[in-house]
């Protein structure tokens, strides 16, 4: 096995009794060193997934490997894997440093050793000289680094994160996001990251595996998942979509709304139903002429950096479009958008039989 896989599930399993299984056939691999976010709607399976990670639980089905080594009955003390807890756990009848010390007290380690290892770890977080304070008196981003330090002091090889921010403020939390991701680079720890927030996703990831009911969906990297949607929830969930129903009438051409568009898609069956995306800053607002599609102007919002315009065609499919240019609630205008603007899903496509035809078209087009 390659040496940077460091965790790896092989067709794992979860099921309670005889209910639906909470994670279903699930494979992946997690590489060294990279910041992994695993991303989903409630209840999807995120936390189940930590959890068989961290061995607090274990696969009904499959194998989960670290380092190699099956470890499905390891027991979660002797796995080189610490986690931070939504609401980070801490003792709040402990100060600072006995938060982050505990796990070393329990290891019997010798106190100067302690004491050096709990130094760094606070060092790291930026909290040097709060070793005496109590938990109360620390602020929610405070407390959040405690937790990673008391994490890290164990020098694990993954530390987890079990939606670390969501009970901070929107401000701290965007703080926060820059501030773990930095601290991720300069330990060079793996890092896997739960959250259902795909703005958080798309800033902080390497890898963003997107699940929803109990299997991964897709899994890339943040661009990979933004630009190239697999089906429609990953275009859904991840960043605002126009989603139509097409037809592939040949290679490089896609039927929707009653018109024939050039795209850059092929290896579809003639006439194949499919899906097709269009992000809404894809498309750009110009002349009913000049147009690839006419819309008439419904709403139109300004969000500060552009406006958000929702439009409906004459078949009355709504278009949402992110634009710098103002427009008209009433007119009509145009949308005009590239061929590479439009992205062609086909239904019930695997990731690799999806991999397969994207790798497929970076081979030059005839
Ligand atoms: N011990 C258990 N017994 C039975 N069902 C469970 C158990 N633990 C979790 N589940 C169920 O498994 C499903 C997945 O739960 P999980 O906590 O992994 O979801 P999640 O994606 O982390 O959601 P959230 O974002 O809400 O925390 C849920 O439907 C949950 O009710």
């Amino acid at each position: 096995m390659n040496s940077d896989i460091i965790i790896r599930f092989e067709h794992v399993t979860k099921q309670y009794d005889d209910d639906p299984a909470i994670l279903d056939d699930v494979s992946f691999e997690i590489e060294r060193g990279k910041f992994y976010t695993l991303l989903g709607p409630s209840g999807c399976g995120k936390t189940t997934i930590l959890r068989l990670i961290a061995g607090f639980i274990a696969p009904t089905k499959g194998n989960i490997y670290i380092n190699g080594k099956i470890v499905n009955d390891v027991p979660a003390n002797r796995r080189q894997v610490n986690t931070v807890f939504q609401d980070y756990a801490l003792f709040p009848h402990l100060n600072v440093y006995e938060n982050v010390a505990f796990g070393l007290r329990i290891k019997k380690m010798k106190a100067a050793v302690i004491e050096q290892k709990v130094k760094e770890a606070l060092k790291f977080v930026n909290l040097e000289g709060y070793e005496n304070r109590e938990i109360s008196e620390m602020s929610g981003g405070q407390r959040q680094r405690v937790a990673i330090a008391r994490a890290i002091v164990n020098e694990p090889e993954v530390i987890l994160l079990d939606e670390p921010l969501s009970a901070l403020d929107l401000k701290l939390r965007t703080e926060m996001q820059y501030e773990l991701r930095e601290l991720q680079r300069r330990l060079g720890i793996t890092f896997i990251f739960v959250t259902h927030d795909q703005e958080e996703a798309l800033a902080m990831s390497d890898e963003i595996f997107v699940i929803n009911n109990g299997k991964i969906q897709q899994s890339g990297t943040p661009t990979d998942i933004y630009d190239e949607p697999i089906n429609r929830f990953v275009a859904d969930f991840i960043g605002e979509s126009n989603i139509l129903p097409g037809k592939m009438i040949k290679d490089f051409v896609v039927e929707f709304n009653g018109h024939a568009f050039e795209c850059v898609d092929r290896g579809f069956h003639p006439n194949e139903p499919v899906e097709i995306v269009i992000r809404p800053e894809d498309l750009e607002i110009t002349t009913p002429e000049k147009g690839n599609l006419k819309v008439r102007v419904d709403t139109q919002l300004f969000r500060g950096v552009h406006y958000e315009i929702c439009c409906y065609d004459e078949e009355g499919n709504e278009w949402l479009v992110h634009s710098t240019k103002k427009a008209k609630v009433g007119d009509t205008i145009g949308l005009y958008f590239e061929p590479e603007a439009i992205h062609v899903m086909r239904f019930g496509e695997t990731e690799e039989e999806f991999d397969r035809r994207l790798e497929a078209y970076d081979e030059v087009r005839p």
